[in-house]
């Protein structure tokens, strides 16, 4: 099921998705924001910051912010770009929809293919295209489509795309912002990036070269990992949750956690909760990509969450890396 809602206490329009099997996510017009996204139990799985602000030009604190077309201070515009603080549309033109069932995660961590196509996978198609404003910061003509795809079993799928409208090329960096929800920060582990290179925004991005056996957290961390395989797990040890993380499109994967002196000097983030979330955002960063006019770039990122106890007690991160 999908419905456009007006959110009570903020006044702001959101698209809420409801899959059969009781998973939810919502989806704010305000910057094509996922701010939330359910299992079947009701358990948030993203963080939201309690004091996140829902008012332009602030971006929503939380949730899958989307950077456009500028990553970080990677150039001249505002930080992470425009498109987190635009109201973007439904669009009124969507590609066909996705196919019924590609499958999902039956909660222990298999993929189930049942075939019962009268099962509809709910969906939503967003778009921002380039207004006046957009044009005096950024001249360049463009459309950016936000497709977010609730899979029966409960993953979350976000499949961006940017058009080169224009009759010039453009260029531009990207990543998918996601903050991901979980018990204590410093009992999280993250597999998949290790001995790759990272450039460190703490210092100037120079670049290093990761050495540990796994990405653990005792302190601030703002890094972008360069060229890293398409999945990436996400281990809390504590809620015995592990978040898959899959990407197309996407080659580089900022890991980022203010922790917290960062947290405090931050109006819209809790003094204490950067305990609770940790940002793993697929991203385009170290490659900026250019498109020729006509042409169209895609970049995929699908969420699962496991439940670790189907590693019967023992977390196999081949298994999740490699299964
Ligand atoms: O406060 P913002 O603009 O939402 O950015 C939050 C963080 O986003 C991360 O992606 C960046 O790597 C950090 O450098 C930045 O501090």
């Amino acid at each position: 099921m999908v419905e456009l809602v007006k959110d009570g206490s903020t006044g702001m329009e959101k698209v809420v998705l409801r899959e059969p099997g009781g998973a939810t996510a919502q989806v704010h017009l305000y910057g094509g924001h996922v701010t939330s996204w359910k299992n079947e139990k009701g358990e948030e799985l993203l963080f939201l910051s309690s004091k996140a602000i829902f008012k332009p030009p602030k971006a929503i604190r939380g949730g899958i912010p989307i950077c456009f077309p500028q990553f970080g201070t990677f150039g001249s515009l505002e930080q992470h770009g425009f498109a987190r603080n635009r109201f973007w549309v439904i669009d009124p033109n969507p590609p066909p929809p996705p196919p019924a069932l590609t499958g999902g995660n039956n909660g222990n961590g298999t993929s189930s293919n049942n075939n019962s196509s009268s099962k509809q996978q709910p969906f939503v198609d967003l778009i921002l295209k380039h207004g006046e404003d957009e044009h005096k910061i950024w001249p360049h003509s463009f459309e950016l489509c936000l497709r977010v795809v609730l899979g029966l079993g409960g993953d979350l799928t976000l499949i961006t795309r940017v058009r080169n409208t224009d009759s010039k090329n453009f260029t531009f960096t990207f990543a998918l912002h996601t903050y991901l929800s979980v018990s204590d920060v410093s009992e999280v582990r993250i597999e998949g990036l290790e001995t790759l290179d990272y450039l460190d925004n703490l210092k100037d991005r120079e670049r290093f070269t990761e050495q540990g056996n796994a990405i653990t957290f005792d302190a601030e961390v703002d890094r972008i990992y360069v060229g890293t395989p398409t999945k990436i797990a996400i281990i809390d040890h504590e809620k015995k949750r592990t978040f898959v993380l899959k990407k197309e499109g996407l080659p580089d994967a900022v890991v980022w956690n203010p922790w917290e002196k960062k947290a405090r000097a931050m109006v819209d983030f809790g003094d204490e909760e950067y305990k609770h979330m940790l940002c793993v955002e697929a991203a385009a960063v170290e490659k900026p990509i250019t498109l020729k006019p006509g042409e169209e770039w895609r970049g995929r990122q699908e969420l699962s969450a496991v439940p670790s106890s189907y590693f019967s007690g023992q977390l196999d991160p081949i298994k999740v890396l490699q299964g």
